[in-house]
């Protein structure tokens, strides 16, 4: 067990003996001081849990120390000993931070609770301050990686809604990481050992909407053959997550609304009414408030989601994060492709850092999967970084018209036709766009960063 040091600051010797006995029998560590400016060195020095501190002294008096203590060590609990008569001055004490008075004469007792709950107080905040020091320096949390100030305000917000009820409303681009999120947030609740359901609010036509989410009575008006469970009800102690919830149907949105309020339903077909215990996530790449807006959402509705709001940030808005995103995912491909080693050249790191990324996360993700695959292990080129909204057209008209081969002599060397090809191809589109690069790129359908990296290999010179 950790030893709580305490100074004792008074200026009578006999009184200092005393106290310090006291509180040593009761096992703390005791530093003393005799007056204030004493006590303020040991302050500077030593690492102590509360100081205790006589209000009279001469030279620096106990509230001087007080406020000196307060403007660098402001979570450092100080206790004042006033005389009885001064209750006034114990008063300006706690107002000016002080953390509690004892009034003499006190009892032995009095000063060993209140010396206890004086560390206890002190031992929480610090411990708090560590857990918030190390989230800072997080690379990522529960799955999600990233250390950008926007993640981790991210992962601040999870931490503290994650053991509450609350409805939460995570907002954000297609690929941002709202599901990721979601989970989350049910693994840091109290519900982490019960169901985590999702249930995609776009996906269906409406009745089929309703039946997956509500259940259906067997028989009933629908007459339906067997009875059904919804996913409502089979997140039952868990957390429901409705993902593209902007995407629910007006009709949908009364019969959820009643679960948000009272957690009560019917299963279709049948007039039962049914309570469930969920917690409530939901996610939208859509601004509800707009949808509510052009009457497409129930406001009311909207409310009851949107308890809390985490609003998840586009991936150019954390490019920063990219190299430890590109890492995770290596590690993971690696894994899965059983690659003994796999590694990113820097150049291709580079081009990846460039890129605007309008599928986010889930796009990088996709491009490095693609590229673990093309570089065949170990080594990932610039050549091999094809993201996503750059797609091959294996079907365009002209591949079949001409017959390339025709042209080509003879037992060459694939990669002496390829790089001829390419290098003609360049220049072409080059010339073509003006040697306006963007331009260029976009013809020949990469990035210009790629485009870029090309030309260097080809030592094609820029002309713009
Ligand atoms: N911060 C992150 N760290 C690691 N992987 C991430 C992160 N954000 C997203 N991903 C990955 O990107 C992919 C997309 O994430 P997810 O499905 O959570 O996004 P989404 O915002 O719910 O997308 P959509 O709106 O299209 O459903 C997943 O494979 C996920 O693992």
């Amino acid at each position: 067990m950790t030893m709580h040091t305490i100074l004792v600051v008074d200026d009578e010797p006999n009184y200092l003996i005393v106290l310090s006995e006291l509180l040593r029998d009761e096992g703390f560590e005791v530093l003393t001081a005799p007056g204030g400016e004493e006590a303020l060195a040991t302050v500077k020095e030593a690492d102590l849990d509360v100081v205790l501190t006589d209000m009279q002294m001469p030279g620096m008096d106990g509230m001087t120390l007080l406020g000196e203590i307060k403007k660098s060590y402001s979570d450092l609990p100080v206790v004042i000993i006033t005389a009885y008569a001064e209750i006034d001055k114990a008063v300006a004490a706690m107002q000016a931070g002080a953390y509690s008075y004892l009034a003499k004469p006190f009892s032995n007792d009095e000063l060993i609770v209140t010396i206890g709950n004086a560390v206890s107080h002190y031992s929480l905040i610090r411990e708090n301050t560590r857990l918030r020091r190390e989230m800072q320096q997080r690379d990522g949390f529960s799955g999600l990686v990233g250390k950008n100030p926007k993640m981790r305000q991210i992962y601040e917000l999870i931490e503290k809604v994650a053991p509450t009820p609350a409805s939460v409303l995570i907002s954000g681009e297609s690929g941002t990481g709202k599901e990721l999120v979601a989970k989350a947030i049910h693994l840091h609740s109290p519900r982490e050992a019960k169901p985590f359901i999702t249930f995609n609010c776009g996906a269906l036509d409406e009745n089929l909407l309703e039946i997956e989410l509500f259940g259906q009575e067997k028989g009933g008006f629908t007459g339906a053959a067997a009875l059904r469970k919804g996913r409502l009800e089979q997140a039952h102690q868990g957390t429901l997550f409705l993902d593209e919830i902007g995407d629910i149907p007006l009709s949908l949105q009364t019969k959820l609304l009643r679960v948000l309020q009272d957690r009560s339903f019917e299963r279709v077909g049948g007039n039962r009414t049914l309570q469930v215990d969920v917690r409530i996530l939901s996610a939208t790449v859509k601004d509800l408030k707009e949808e509510v807006q052009q009457g497409r959402f129930r406001e009311d509705l909207f409310y009851r989601l949107n308890v809390i709001h985490l609003a998840l940030p586009p991936l150019r808005e954390r490019m920063d994060d990219i190299p430890l995103l590109v890492d995770s995912f290596l590690q993971r491909f690696a894994v899965k492709l059983g690659y003994e080693r796999l590694e990113i050249a820097p150049e291709a790191l580079r081009l990846l850092i460039n890129l605007p990324w309008e599928g986010n996360v889930r796009e990088l993700e996709n491009t490095i999967e693609r590229a673990a695959i093309l570089c065949g292990g170990e080594l990932i080129k610039p050549e091999d970084v094809q993201p996503e909204s750059i797609t091959v057209d294996r079907d365009a008209q002209w591949t079949r018209e001409i017959d390339i081969l025709r042209l080509i002599p003879d037992s060459v060397q694939l990669n002496d036709v390829l790089y001829a090809v390419e290098e003609q191809l360049l220049n072409r589109a080059l010339e073509e766009a003006g040697q306006v690069q963007a331009r260029a790129a976009e013809r020949l359908g990469i990035t210009k960063s790629l485009l870029q990296y090309k030309m260097k290999k080809y030592g094609i010179k820029k002309q713009k």
